[in-house]
């Protein structure tokens, strides 16, 4: 234990500061913005993504001064590795998406196959409208669909293994309050 501690303060120690703090907070109110000028009368059904969308939702929902209905769901596909492998479903959707207008709140577009799959899922049970909203666009040539891209974007960052505003290195430093890249990934 004292052992993983010490790797991750190193990783911090190496990493490389893409987004500091302040510029993270500035990308998230312009995301607040551009929801609410699109969602304020749609009455959204908000999803976060566990576990990376948790500090995008936690930010943004308190800048959204209209009604949001807020729930969570949980896929995974990179596990405590740096390479996506197959999209599992640890908790689906529980609530009824019949004819509603879905927003979907995620931490990375990165391939993107993560968010193709929830939106698909939640088109198939009824929804009338699937938007998706993500900090981060990874920028690299492998997207799951060509000239695939979230709704509302945060930033584009440069294609490295980040880390930081829910992202994880090995399960640790979600919390880190920057956006991070690990030193040669
Ligand atoms: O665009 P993609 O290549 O599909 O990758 C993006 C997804 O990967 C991460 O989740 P992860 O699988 O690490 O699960 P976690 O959030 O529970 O750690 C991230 O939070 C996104 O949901
Ligand atoms: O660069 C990343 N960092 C953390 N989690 C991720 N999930 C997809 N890409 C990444």
């Amino acid at each position: 234990m004292t052992d993983t501690v010490a790797e991750m303060n190193q990783v911090m120690a190496d990493a490389d500061c893409l987004v500091t703090e302040q510029q993270v907070h500035t990308a998230i109110n312009t995301m607040a913005q551009e929801i609410a000028d699109r969602l304020k009368d749609s009455n959204p059904l908000l999803f976060c993504v566990m576990n990376g969308g948790l500090i995008l939702t936690g930010q943004l929902l308190p800048k959204l001064h209209f009604p949001v209905q807020a729930e969570y769901m949980h896929a995974t596909r990179y596990r405590q590795e740096t390479t996506g492998g197959i999209l599992e479903w640890k908790l689906r959707p529980d609530a009824d998406l019949n004819d509603r207008t879905v927003l979907i709140v995620d931490d990375i577009l990165d391939e993107g196959t993560t968010l193709c799959a929830i939106a698909d899922y939640c088109r198939a049970h009824g929804a009338r409208e699937v938007l998706t909203a993500v900090l981060v666009d990874k920028q690299h040539d492998r997207k799951a669909r060509p000239d695939l891209k979230a709704d509302f974007t945060g930033m584009e960052v440069e294609d490295r293994f980040l880390f930081g505003y829910g992202m994880d290195y090995k399960g640790y430093w979600r919390n880190a309050p920057g956006i991070y890249a690990v030193k040669g990934l």
